[in-house]
């Protein structure tokens, strides 16, 4: 039996479900299926190059569809439709079985918002319309026939209903397919885009290092470039100033060309003139040799002369030289000058008032030698004087100088002099003019070879002072350097000071008690004649003579005078003997006498002695002892083998 309750709630039911069919969000999930089908269908057909460009901006937009798809699909599913069977008014247990949600693809949970009281109110108002008590009985029939068709065409469209029900759910399946094939489809077109995407990052890569590449490179290029355009620019500039300069050598060439026209004409004319000379050189040279002969001659005739006058003089000859008053002397010790030069061979010894009684009222002493040289005579003034013994040196002759005097009378001045250029004295004046002499014989075909020593004796004590080394009796030990110039002889005459100097420091200022000895072995030969010439020139600084009686001397210095008197005596005695022409002379008295025999005795020995006096009344009878040893040795003659 048909219960129309059941019927009227049924026919709600689906009514409702056709409300749902026509729901508007399933409408627009129809909607949406359909434009992801374009979409497909659109990213089908657009083209490869725009692959990346369209799935770029569909996947965001199927992402979109996607999430409301599955948003919307929520919703639907939280939709309830109410449940007949379930339901409290259904008492005659009806045997209409409405299909599962599962098998509608709709979830079975009910939707609380959905009211479900109106319509079944309105049954009851219906049913207690219908069922009206009193009611007739055709009206009933009436009444139950229009239910009836009303049942029917409700069924018939709950079938409908029903159908299209199972329609959405088919379709609903079908849906979710391709909603699983689209996400198949979806993630491998994502799985594309990200090679794609990975492809293109490191494309870009590899373009950018590339573009990096011909960033560096070209800036390389821009460098290279304007390195090449300086350059450029510099050369340029060379090429104007070549350009200049050849154009300037230019000009020089043609003037060079006239001068060269010039020169060759000169050259023509001097050619003449050369020829002219030649014969003029011929002749000249005939009259050179006549005249290199004649001064050949002139020097052997010089030669001769010198030797001559020499003779004539003496061989040994006294120089007197008195030296000025030291300010110690005029400003300390108020000491007056003593001595006069009355002319250039006269002296005068004044006897100071203190002494005339002594001197038995005597006033003066005078005395001659061969050449005076008063306070005022320069070192080259009295080196002139002696010059000539030099030549004679060179001549071949033996030549001894000799500077006696008490201590402080100038001997040392005299022999060795000062430093500058004006005091220098005579050892220094002495190698200068024989290494000119030297250089001016060498025209002569004459060669010299000139050795140097100095020596010092003190105390009867032999000592070499290049070495500073004593030297025993054999004398071999005594160094003779050889020298070639005047600049070879500086350094050893300096050295041969500082070691005097170092000696006398040590035993107590020596150098005034010693007598200090130069010597110049010069050996010259003719390479034109094959002569030969040999010369000994000693210089000889004598140690002061002053007397035992008259220096006080005490000790050491007491010991020192007595050796310096004893020396100088022997000298006096050797040449005295040598004058005398004895068949002995002493010459073993005294270390000094002993080095210097071999170079007084003979006749190619020439003997100088320079008296050194000290003008000081301080001085008197130093100065007398002085000029009267002079004075003997002045009378000296040497003999002649
Ligand atoms: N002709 C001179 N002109 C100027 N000064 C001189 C002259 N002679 C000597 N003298 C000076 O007198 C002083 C003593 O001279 P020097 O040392 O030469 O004496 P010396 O006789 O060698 O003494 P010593 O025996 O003690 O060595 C020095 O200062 C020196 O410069």
């Amino acid at each position: 039996m048909f219960n129309h309750q059941t019927l009227f709630e049924t026919t709600q039911f689906y009514v409702q479900r056709q409300n749902l069919a026509a729901n508007p969000r399933i409408a627009a999930l129809r909607e949406r299926h359909d434009m992801m089908n374009s979409i497909i269908n659109e990213l089908n057909q657009s083209n490869k190059n725009d692959l990346k460009r369209h799935l770029l901006l569909t996947s965001d937009k199927i992402t979109n569809i996607f999430t409301q798809i599955q948003a919307d699909k929520e919703n639907v599913n939280s939709i309830n439709l109410p449940v007949q069977a379930d339901t409290k008014d259904n008492k005659n247990g009806s045997n209409f079985k409405r299909k599962s949600d599962e098998s509608l693809g709709l979830p079975s949970s009910i939707n609380q918002n959905f009211n479900f009281q109106q319509p079944l109110i309105q049954n009851n108002n219906l049913r207690q319309a219908v069922f009206k008590p009193g009611a007739d009985m055709q009206d009933l029939v009436d009444q139950n026939m229009i239910l009836e068709q009303l049942c029917l065409n409700q069924e018939h469209f709950l079938n409908e209903l029903y159908e299209e029900a199972e329609n959405i759910a088919n379709s609903n399946l079908i849906w979710k397919k391709e909603i699983i094939q689209m996400n198949h489809h979806i993630e491998n077109i994502n799985k594309t885009i990200s090679s794609l995407e990975s492809n293109f990052v490191s494309e870009v890569k590899a373009i950018k290092n590339q573009v990096m590449n011909l960033h560096i490179t070209s800036d390389q290029l821009q460098e290279e470039m304007d390195i090449e355009s300086e350059n450029n620019q510099n050369l340029m500039e060379q090429n104007k100033q070549y350009s200049q300069e050849l154009n300037q050598l230019l000009e020089i060439k043609k003037q060079l060309e006239k001068e060269i026209e010039e020169t060759e004409m000169h050259q023509k004319s001097l050619k003449e003139q050369n020829n002219q000379f030649s014969d003029f050189l011929a002749t000249s040279e005939i009259k050179q040799q006549e005249l290199f002969k004649r001064i050949e001659l002139t020097v052997a005739e010089k030669k001769d002369l010198n030797d001559e006058l020499q003779s004539i003089k003496g061989n040994i000859r006294v120089y007197c030289r008195i030296r000025p008053l030291l300010p110690s002397e005029i400003n300390i010790d108020k000491c007056s000058n003593i001595i006069q030069v009355t002319s250039s061979n006269n002296v005068a010894l004044q006897v100071p008032q203190q002494h005339l009684k002594s001197e038995n009222n005597q006033k003066d002493y005078r005395f001659s030698f061969e050449q005076i040289f008063d306070e005022n005579s320069s070192q080259q003034t009295v080196f002139a004087e002696m010059s000539q013994l030099i030549q004679s040196l060179i001549d071949g002759f033996n030549v001894c100088i000799f500077a006696y005097g008490q201590t402080g009378s100038g001997k040392t001045y005299t022999i060795e002099g000062g430093q500058s250029e004006e005091s220098k004295g005579l050892m220094q004046r002495s190698m200068e003019m024989i290494f000119q002499q030297i250089k001016y014989l060498q025209q002569f075909g004459w060669t010299y070879k000139l050795f140097v020593s100095f020596q010092e004796v003190y105390m009867e004590q032999h000592r070499d002072l290049i070495t500073n080394f004593k030297v025993s009796e054999k004398q071999d030990q005594l160094v003779f350097v050889e020298i070639n110039s005047i600049e070879e002889f500086y350094p050893l005459m300096k050295r041969a000071r500082e070691n005097r100097k170092t000696g006398s420091t040590m035993c107590n200022d020596h150098s005034s008690r010693s007598h200090s000895i130069f010597q110049l072995k010069l050996y010259g030969s003719n390479t034109k004649d094959g002569k030969t010439c040999n010369g000994t020139l000693n210089l000889v600084d004598l140690a002061g003579s002053e007397r035992v009686t008259q220096s006080k001397a005490e000790g050491v210095l007491l010991e020192e005078t007595k050796f310096i008197n004893r020396s100088l005596t022997a000298l006096g005695d050797v040449i005295n003997s040598l004058a005398q022409k004895d068949k002995h002379t002493p010459f073993r008295n005294s270390k000094l006498t002993y080095l210097l025999q071999p170079y007084l005795s003979g006749e190619g020995s020439k003997t100088l002695m320079f008296l050194n006096l000290s003008p000081s009344s301080s001085s008197y009878h130093q100065t007398l002892c002085s000029l009267r040893f002079g004075d003997k040795v002045s009378n000296i003659k040497l003999k002649k083998k």
